[in-house]
């Protein structure tokens, strides 16, 4: 059996720290004037809510009156009132609904798309991940943090605002309808004002405190009932990932129990929430069942004693539910801070994750009218370590400079570097931007969509078919001519040569003054990477080229060598 799981300790500085960093920026940004208006109508219609459920109050009793004294006319009176007072609750019940979830989706839209701007602009989804190791998946966070945080945080304020000026209202009427009740005890007489109004908060009050007493595991388990949840989606997640290697590993045994195990995690929390929850049922839905005749019991010595009529009593028995339905948000309300301080978490880290990498400068290389330069050019890793140091080059149109070196020295590193993508380098670096620069990487991208489009990336999709078939025949993919405008998920659907391939017909169809290939032949047997380079160098015999490769046969395809030696050395051949 597992432990009793506690919820995350709440350090309050902390949280209304990160909760003020991550709300603040919508509400000074260019919206705020919308945003302020638009929270001003919807609390404006909470309290209307409330002001609308104290005339409610009243009617209770206006009408109950008319009703024992069998006054047709005030019956008939109330009725209308009544209808007049319902429409008023419909129609702010309505639109303090429709216009806070305005207000969420503006605000959710907004945080959103500055997340999204944020973690695009200047490579960051890339950048990040080489500060911040903390946000595991930033999509999530994106994506469904950002909801949680806005739906959370609108739902709890806005919620703790009604039930706080519904208890206030509802005390203040309930002190007045209650009147004093006196009695004789031990010899003297007693009085206590307003006694009905302390009855209902001390029943309130037993009531959450016992409810909060049972159900207080629960938060805890609810919270690791999420994380395992999360855990056996992750597992299956990474099994479609990796289904080939998994597949050809035959390794299901071992992932079915992998799987067996997170799923009895999950059933396992899951029977301890049903108990708890089974505890909590049996206790909440007495209490539930008691409060509908409590307020009787309690109004019922002045009843009898004729101090109050029957219209009162129903007043009572109406402000006691508005009570005790506050009391019972305000108090229920500490179960979510839990969720929500995670969310809040969760989502400070990334955005703190997102300011860290935002530090890191972005070294883009100077645009060249024709050379592509590097001077004085010092490459480290993240760490510091030094993997290039002084490094000085220039390369004319034509020439092609093949990178080498042992693994993990740096020589991809030096292409990011070009690529403007890697923060940790100094020096001077230019390329011929304007003639359109090409990255191919071991690994291509290939977007979802048709072939065509996988050929055309990343510029729109180009129209040419038959400079598109002519290109596909000479990669060597002449059995996809006829796909061309297919869709699929061509990562899946092609091996890893024929998708270096297609990269390949990516350069001979933009045809770049700057190509720098990573290994991008490297899944294609010897002779087609022959072929390859051959139509490469006849297409662009003007263009500079940049390759890494392990393979000697590369060789004759290059005129210049940079031999990366390791701790920073190199030599140029
Ligand atoms: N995102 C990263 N975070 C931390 N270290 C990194 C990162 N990317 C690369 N490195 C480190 O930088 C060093 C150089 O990596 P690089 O990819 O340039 O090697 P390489 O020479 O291209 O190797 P290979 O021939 O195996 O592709 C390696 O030690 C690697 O671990």
């Amino acid at each position: 059996m597992d432990q009793q799981p506690s919820a995350p300790r709440i350090r309050k500085r902390d949280l209304f720290k990160n909760l003020w960093r991550l709300a603040k920026p919508f509400w000074v940004s260019e919206e705020k004037w919308k945003a302020w208006a638009l929270l001003a109508l919807v609390i404006g219609l909470n309290l209307g809510i409330v002001y609308l459920s104290v005339q409610f109050n009243d009617w209770y009793g206006k009408f109950y009156r008319a009703m024992q004294g069998y006054d047709a006319k005030e019956f008939w009176a109330q009725m209308w009132r009544f209808c007049i007072l319902a429409f008023f609750w419909i129609l702010t019940g309505v639109y303090a609904q429709y216009l806070r979830q305005m207000l969420d989706v503006k605000w959710r839209r907004w945080m959103t798309e500055r997340f999204n701007r944020r973690w695009l602009e200047n490579q960051g989804y890339y950048r990040m991940q080489l500060v911040d190791r903390q946000t595991d998946n930033p999509d999530q966070r994106i994506a469904e943090d950002v909801r949680d945080f806005v739906s959370t945080t609108l739902g709890l304020s806005l919620g703790l605002l009604r039930s706080v000026v519904s208890f206030v209202s509802f005390v203040a009427i309930l002190w007045a309808l209650s009147g004093p009740l006196r009695f004789h005890f031990a010899g003297s007489d007693w009085v206590i004002e307003g006694y009905m109004l302390w009855v209902v908060i001390l029943y309130a009050l037993v009531g959450t405190a016992i409810t909060i007493l049972i159900g207080k595991p629960l938060v805890g388990l609810n919270f690791v009932q999420q994380q395992r949840e999360a855990d056996f989606r992750f597992s299956l997640m990474r099994i479609r990932e990796n289904a080939e290697s998994i597949a050809l590993y035959r390794g299901e045994s071992q992932e079915d129990q992998r799987l067996g195990l997170r799923l009895m995690r999950v059933v396992t929390n899951y029977w301890q929430i049903m108990r708890m929850q089974k505890r909590l049922t049996w206790f909440t839905s007495f209490w539930g069942q008691l409060a509908i005749i409590f307020p009787f019991i309690v109004a019922a010595p002045r009843y009898f004693a004729k101090a109050i009529d029957f219209g009162v009593v129903m007043q009572i028995s109406n402000a006691f539910r508005e009570v005790y339905d506050a009391l019972e948000f305000v108090i229920a309300s500490f179960y979510s801070l839990a969720a929500w301080k995670a969310i809040i978490d969760r989502l400070a880290t990334f955005e703190q994750g997102m300011a860290d990498m935002e530090k890191l400068p972005v070294l883009t290389p100077a645009d060249a009218p024709v050379n592509a330069t590097v001077r004085g050019l010092a490459v480290s890793k993240p760490d510091g370590t030094p993997l290039l140091t002084d490094l000085a080059l220039s390369l004319v149109p034509g020439e092609r400079l093949l990178v080498r070196g042992a693994s993990g020295v740096g020589k991809s590193t030096l292409l990011r570097v070009l690529g403007g993508i890697w923060p940790f380098a100094q020096g001077d670096t230019a390329i011929p931007r304007h003639g359109g620069v090409l990255f191919l990487s071991q690994r291509p991208y290939m977007p979802l969509g048709t072939l065509r489009d996988a050929m055309s990336y990343p510029h729109e999709r180009a129209g040419d078919t038959e400079l598109l078939r002519g290109l596909l025949i000479q990669v060597r993919l002449g059995h996809l001519v006829a796909r061309l405008d297919d869709t699929d998920h061509w990562a899946h659907v092609l091996s890893l040569g024929e998708q270096q391939r297609i990269a390949i017909a990516r350069a001979l169809l933009h045809r770049p003054a700057f190509l720098v290939l990573d290994e991008a032949t490297s899944a294609i047997d010897e002779d087609t990477e022959q072929l390859l380079y051959g139509a490469l160098l006849a297409a662009l015999p003007d263009s500079i080229m940049i390759s890494v490769g392990h393979r000697s046969s590369l060789k004759v395809f290059h005129n210049r060598f940079l031999d990366c030696e390791g701790e920073g050395r190199w030599a140029l051949a």
